[in-house]
Formats: C-alpha cells, structure tokens, sequence
C-alpha cells in the first residue's frame, strides 16, 4: 500500500490545509468533496459531466453494490472503475453505516452483523472480513473499515461499540488482501471527548494510509459536531488526509476545512437536485417557486457551469413542474460545481493564507435554511 498511495501536505493556514492524496487511479487535491455514487452511479449525472465539473473522488456503496448487483459481478466485468466508466479515485464506504441506518438490523454480535435486504427482506451477514473482501472485488482506491455505528449520545454504548469497532478494525488490516487499496480507519466515540480521544488514538496507532471521523452528521447538533471536530482532527497524524464521512452542507465543508478536515461527501448537492434545489454560496434556492416563472437568468451569475451557462431559473423551473428528468441532472451539475467551486476556492485562499478571512466572509453571507 505504501508506493500506491501518499499525502503530501502542500500548504496550512491555521488548521485547514492544502494538500494531494496520490492513488493509484490518479491525485486527489484536497480539501475536496466527492459526490456521492451509492449504485455506482452519481444519480442523473454522466462520468463525462462529472469529469467537466473537476470532479476528482467518487464514491459508492459497499452495502448497496453487494446486494445489487453483487461483487461478484462488478469484479468480472473489469471492478468498479470500469463497471462505471470512471478512471479517476473512487472510494467505497464498508457497509457499517448501512446496515445500521437502512435495514431492520437483525442481529449485532462481536463477530458481526445479521442484517435484512432493503430489496427483498433476505438475510445476510457482514463481518469485517466479508466487507474486505467485498471492497476488494469492487475494487475503489479508498476502502473503509467495517465498522459499528452506534447511536452518538449513548455513553455506555457507545464504549461498547467503540471497543467493537477497534476490534473489528484489526480484523480488517488483517484480512486485506490487495496492495493497491488505501484502508482508511474510522474515528468513533460519539459525542463523548474522551471516547474520542480513545479512539482517535487507537487508530492513529496503525500505520493506515488515511482516517475518517465517523458517527457524525448523524442526527446531533451542528454544535455538537464542530465541538467534536475542534478536537479529534489533531488527534490523528499530520501527514494523513482526515476524512469527514458523510459531510455535507457549504458550511459544514467550511466549518469542517477550518478545523483541518481535508475529504468531504455528501448525497445533498445531488439529493437537493432531485427535489428541484439549488445550492449557491447565499443560500438554497428553491426552483419551484413561482418567482422563478419569468427570471431570464441563469441559477447564479457567478457560477460558470453547464447548467448556469446555458439555461434560465424559468426553463428549470418548467423542467420540475414538468417532472422532466433534466431537471435533475442540470441542478445536479449545478449542485456538483457549487461545491467543488467552494473547496477549490478554499484551498487557495488556504495557500494565500487568507483562509480565515474567506470563511468568515462566506459564512457571514451564507444563509442556512
Ligand atoms: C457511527 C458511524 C459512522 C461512519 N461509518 C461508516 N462506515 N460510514 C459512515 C457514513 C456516514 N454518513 C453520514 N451522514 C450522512 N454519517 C456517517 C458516518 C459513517
Ligand atoms: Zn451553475
């Protein structure tokens, strides 16, 4: 794993930094969002519209892909990258997270889970050695640990689940296979300081090529992550990128960069689209408003991507009326570029070491919904 993948950390300015994650289906510049693929697909969005849009990491689901249409599949036709024409870094979470928020879980044991399919209600069981060896016949550059994802403000459960976790993580190192895949370990301990600290330093003592912050974005308070992510992020190596999972909002990506978060991801730039909802860096604006009836210009004046470059707020507006399915894919496009725009626009002002300066700004203008 050592000559496939590295971090080089190119520039800080407080504690956001400005770096590249090198991977062996080419470099991730960081802080970066990767937009969300679940099926191995980034809904209503082409490779070829993802590649224009700069996007670098994609990411998709372990849980889902194992279910349909099995990894098995996807490794005989080529692996993920092939399977969804992407040739750039993609990243599968493990399955802990799904198992534990979509189906009717069945049963938790040390070992691992028994779980239900959201498809057809079957059973099956995820260990942390079936989610490696599933990650492995996907293929992505990034794989994640299996891990237990425990309600966050439950002390004594979570000790339990953290100590799961840990176990589980070193079930994981062990039964990886491939040297071409970074296995990233995840950070829990819910909304607990010193569960944190623990884990934080359980997992920073393996050598892995990256770490994630996990158990957040789940449900606590926007205070309570920034609270968490005041501290956990310096509890892990300098020299690794730190992943945020499942984050999200501009002002999460912001709040998250200022306190040294450098990988993001989110389904709400392309979740939003489907229900007919910009992002722009004032707010969310919503296309089916009646004001948009006759508004000439494009979703934001600022942004230079297809969808703004070429169309009106009226046509997509008349697109979400008309249930057209482009309606989807142009806010999507939009969506996409918004973020990427913000972290691109983040890690220069991090070079130019104007961070502070340009996050204040952005999140003086930014009107959360
Ligand atoms: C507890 C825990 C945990 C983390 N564990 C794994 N494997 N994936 C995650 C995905 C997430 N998505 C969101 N919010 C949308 N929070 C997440 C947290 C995790
Ligand atoms: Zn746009």
């Amino acid at each position: 794993t050592k000559d496939n993948f590295s971090f080089e950390l190119l520039a800080t300015d407080g504690k956001a930094r400005a770096g590249i994650f090198h991977t062996p289906h080419g470099p991730i510049p960081t802080p970066i969002f990767a937009p969300v693929g679940t099926q191995a697909t980034v809904k209503a969005v082409t490779p070829e519209q993802l590649e224009a849009l700069d996007a670098s990491l994609v990411l998709s689901n372990t849980y889902h892909l194992y279910l349909r249409p099995g990894a098995d599949l996807v490794a005989e036709l080529g692996g993920l990258h092939q399977f969804m024409a992407w040739p750039k870094p993609i990243l599968t979470d493990s399955g802990g997270f799904q198992v534990f928020s979509l189906t009717g879980l069945r049963k938790i044991d040390d070992d691992g889970v028994t779980f239900k399919s959201y498809l057809d209600g079957s059973i099956h069981r995820f260990s942390p050695e079936i989610s490696i060896a599933v990650q492995e016949k996907l293929g992505a550059d990034i794989i994640m640990a299996f891990d237990e994802c425990s309600n966050p403000n439950d002390y004594a459960y979570n000790i339990k689940s953290m100590e799961r976790t840990h176990r589980w993580l070193e079930r994981c190192i062990a039964a990886k296979k491939r040297n071409d895949q970074a296995l990233f370990g995840i950070v829990q301990g819910g909304i607990f300081e010193d569960l944190r600290k623990a884990s934080a330093e359980f997992v920073s003592s393996f050598d892995l090529p990256g770490f994630a912050i996990g158990g957040l974005s789940v449900g606590e308070s926007k205070a309570e992550m920034n609270a968490i992510l005041d501290i956990v992020p310096a509890m892990l190596p300098n020299n690794k990128p730190r992943y945020l999972m499942g984050v999200g909002s501009p002002e999460d990506l912001i709040n998250g960069i200022l306190r040294g978060i450098d990988i993001f991801d989110c389904v709400l730039p392309t979740r939003l689209a489907r229900h007919g909802a910009a992002m722009t860096f004032l707010g969310r604006l919503n296309m089916n408003n009646a004001i948009f009836a006759h508004d000439s210009r494009p979703i934001t004046e600022e942004c230079d991507c297809y969808a703004c470059r070429n169309f009106s707020r009226a046509y997509i507006r008349h697109l979400i009326l008309s249930k057209e399915m482009l309606a989807a894919t142009l806010l999507s496009i939009h969506n996409i570029a918004t973020l990427e725009k913000l972290v691109k626009q983040s890690r220069q002002a991090i070079f130019d070491g104007t961070y502070t300066q340009y996050a204040e700004n952005f999140l003086k203008n930014y009107k959360t919904v």
